[in-house]
This record gives C-alpha cells, structure tokens and sequence, in this order.
C-alpha cells in the first residue's frame, strides 16, 4: 500500500503533518511518498502541478492533500496559479465525486453558529461533482462593443457527467437514510434544467430511494434553518463549493470538515481517491501554529476507508477526534487554545 502525500500552501503542511503522525501511530505499513504541489511546486519548479507530482499521484493507492493558495501567486496568469494544482489532479484522475461529510460532534453542539438545538441535528453529507460546470469550461476576457472589459465562464454539464454523480449520490443514499436532495437552479439555468432531467431519469433505478429538489438558494436557506432535514445532498460543482463552507459553520468550524474525491479507478484495496480538509490554505494563519488539524485527520480516516480498505482503523481515528471533542480540547477557530500540535497530541493520545 503506498500513498502520495501532498502537504502543499500556507497551513497545508501543518495540517498535513498532524495526520502523518495519526497515520504513524497506527503503524498499518503504509509506504509514502510527498511530492510539491500548489505554489510551493512553482516556486520550486515554475509550475503548480509538475509532472511528477501528478505522476506520483497516480501511481498510488491515495493521495493526502493538505491545502494550496498563496497570495504572492494571485497575479500569476491562472494557469499557474497553485488553485490549478487541486483542480488538475481531481481532473487528470477523473476524480468526479466529491464526499463531504458534516456532522456535529457530541458535545460541540454550542459551538455552531446556530443554536445547539438545531445544530444537534445535523448529519448529512454532500456528494459534490468535481470534474464539470463552470469550474472547467472555457473562459477569457473580452473587450466589448462598447470598449467596456468583460469577463466570462462557460458553464455546461452533459448527460454523462451528471448520470454518474447522480449515481454516487444515490447509491451514497442508500447507504444511508435513503434520502437524497438534489440542489440546482433549474428555474434560471439550463445547465440545471438538465441536470435535474438526468437526475430523475435516474432515480427510477433507485426506486428505494425518495428524491427531492430544491433550488440553491433556498437549499442554503433551510441548512441554517433547519439542517437537520438533509440526508444526502447532490450538487453541482460551484454549488457544492459554496454549500459545504456553509455547512461547515453550522457544524461549528471549517478545520472539522474533511473530504474525499473518488472516480471509478479500483486499487487492490479499495476506490482509488483524493483526500483533503474542504478548507484552503488559510493564509491569515499560516505559519502560527493555529491551524484546526481534525479535517486533515479525518481525511486520512477516509483515505484508509474508501482507499486502503482499513475500516476499523479509520473507525479509531474518527472515535479520537470525536473523544478529542468531547474532552474540550478546542482550537481557536472553535473558541479554545489548543494550538496545532496541542490537538495532534491530544488525538494521538485517545487512539
Ligand atoms: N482545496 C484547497 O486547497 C483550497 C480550498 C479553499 C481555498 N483554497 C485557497 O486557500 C487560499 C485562502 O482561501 P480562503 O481564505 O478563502 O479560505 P480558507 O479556507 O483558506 O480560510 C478561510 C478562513 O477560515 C480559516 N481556516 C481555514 N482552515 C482552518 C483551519 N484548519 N483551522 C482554523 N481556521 C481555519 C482561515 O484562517 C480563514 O480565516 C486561497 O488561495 C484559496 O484559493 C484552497
Ligand atoms: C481552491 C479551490 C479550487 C477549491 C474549489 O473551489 O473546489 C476549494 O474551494 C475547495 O473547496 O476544494
Ligand atoms: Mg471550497
């Protein structure tokens, strides 16, 4: 078993390291490798994704990956942005869904920015597609008739691309409550008419399953109101980007929301994936110490689940956190003091 370790930007590396010594301690004989990627591989090699990096992700069970963005990048031509590192490898690796869970932990219910009870109830999970929309269709700037400078973004999905992550989404409801919630825009975009069409064609193979719809903007809406109604969650790429961030507050921060990117590709162990908290780099932080390591530590849970077939060890991880939590060791994002290490130390503790 061997895994491509990408610690990245910013706090990437520090949370990244966090979950390395998670991963040691459970001593499963897993062989590593880490490789640069985001602005950390242009500075060193004039390009956000080298070849290589991309070529050791491949050639492995699982990639870790901890966080690209870097400021002094922001003026780069965007294909050298470190932003095109992730959007690269989740497009080269045909990773089209994207797992994110949210739950509230036992005991940080009155640490959401909702009130405990409504927080209480909150388990879902959005199963966001990562390969398509407006994230990978062509755009430019233009000058107009006018003079004035314009920009704009091809948004599009093909039957293909929206069937398949229609089918993630439902099997993933199947696994769970049975429930599954399609977000779209279908009252504006055609994109999301189609995506709702495709959305129900499918839905006949999956006749145990009760599907809705409901337009995004009230879908953000109703998860702060009552999050508690969601199951799963099937979405586009751009809405899913928004909707989990969202998600996270309710569950209380952003360092506690972890992700896995899966494709069709099986590895001797498991699916083939990418592994990632849902947050970035987080420059405002970086290099403090501060940085919120448990939805690193929970990706690496997942990579062992989903890619390495090692369920009960990514069951011992998530119980730690989860007793981490209930013990009150808390970082700042979550009105705590607990620095980086501090929370590392306190899960390697309760494994
Ligand atoms: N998958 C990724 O690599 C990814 C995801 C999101 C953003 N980004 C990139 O990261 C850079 C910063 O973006 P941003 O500021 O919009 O989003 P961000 O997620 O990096 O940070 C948003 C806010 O949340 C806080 N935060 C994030 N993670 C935290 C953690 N683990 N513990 C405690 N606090 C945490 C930050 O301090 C900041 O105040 C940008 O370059 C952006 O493109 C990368
Ligand atoms: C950094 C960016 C390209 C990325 C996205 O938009 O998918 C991030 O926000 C995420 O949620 O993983
Ligand atoms: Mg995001």
């Amino acid at each position: 078993m061997k895994i491509a370790v990408l610690p990245g930007d910013g706090i990437g590396p520090e949370v990244t390291r966090e979950a390395l010594r998670v991963l040691d301690a459970l001593d499963l004989g897993i062989e590593r490798e880490e490789a640069l990627v985001g602005g950390a591989a242009y500075h060193a090699t004039g390009h956000p994704l080298p070849p290589a990096t991309l070529a050791l992700a491949e050639a492995s069970d699982g990639v870790l990956f901890g966080a690209v963005g870097d400021p002094a990048c922001d003026a780069l031509e965007r294909h050298l942005r470190p932003e095109q590192a992730i959007l690269g490898l989740r497009k080269a690796l045909t990773l089209f869904a994207n797992l994110r869970p949210a739950k509230v932990f036992a005991g940080l219910e009155s640490h959401s920015a909702l009130r405990p009870e409504v927080a209480g109830a909150i388990d879902l999970l959005i199963v966001r597609e990562l390969n398509g929309d407006v994230y990978f269709g062509e755009k430019g700037f233009r000058t107009t008739a006018s003079g004035e400078r314009e920009g704009w973004d091809m948004m599009s999905y093909n039957e293909s691309e929206v069937r398949r992550i229609a089918h993630a989404g439902f099997r993933a409801a199947q696994g769970r409550s049975k429930r599954l919630c399609s977000v779209d825009k279908a009252n504006v975009l055609e994109t999301s008419q189609l995506w709702r069409d495709v959305v129900i064609e499918v839905a006949r193979e999956y006749p145990d399953v009760a599907l809705e719809h409901m337009y995004v903007d009230n879908a953000a809406m109703q998860l702060v109101k009552s999050p508690g109604q969601f199951d799963v969650v099937v979405t586009g790429n751009l809405f899913g980007d928004i909707l989990s961030d969202l998600a996270s507050m309710c569950v209380g921060s952003i360092g506690l929301l972890a992700s896995a990117s899966l494709g069709a590709r099986q590895t001797a162990h498991g699916t083939f994936g990418l592994y990632e908290p849902i947050h970035g780099s987080a420059p405002d932080i970086a290099g403090k110490g501060l940085a919120n390591p448990m939805a690193t530590i929970l990706s690496a849970a997942m990579l062992l689940r989903h890619s390495l077939g090692l369920a009960d060890a990514a069951d011992r991880i998530e119980a730690a956190v989860a007793r981490t939590l209930a013990d009150g060791v808390l970082g700042r994002d979550l009105g705590g003091s607990a620095g980086t290490t501090e929370i590392g130390d306190a899960v390697l503790a309760r494994l």
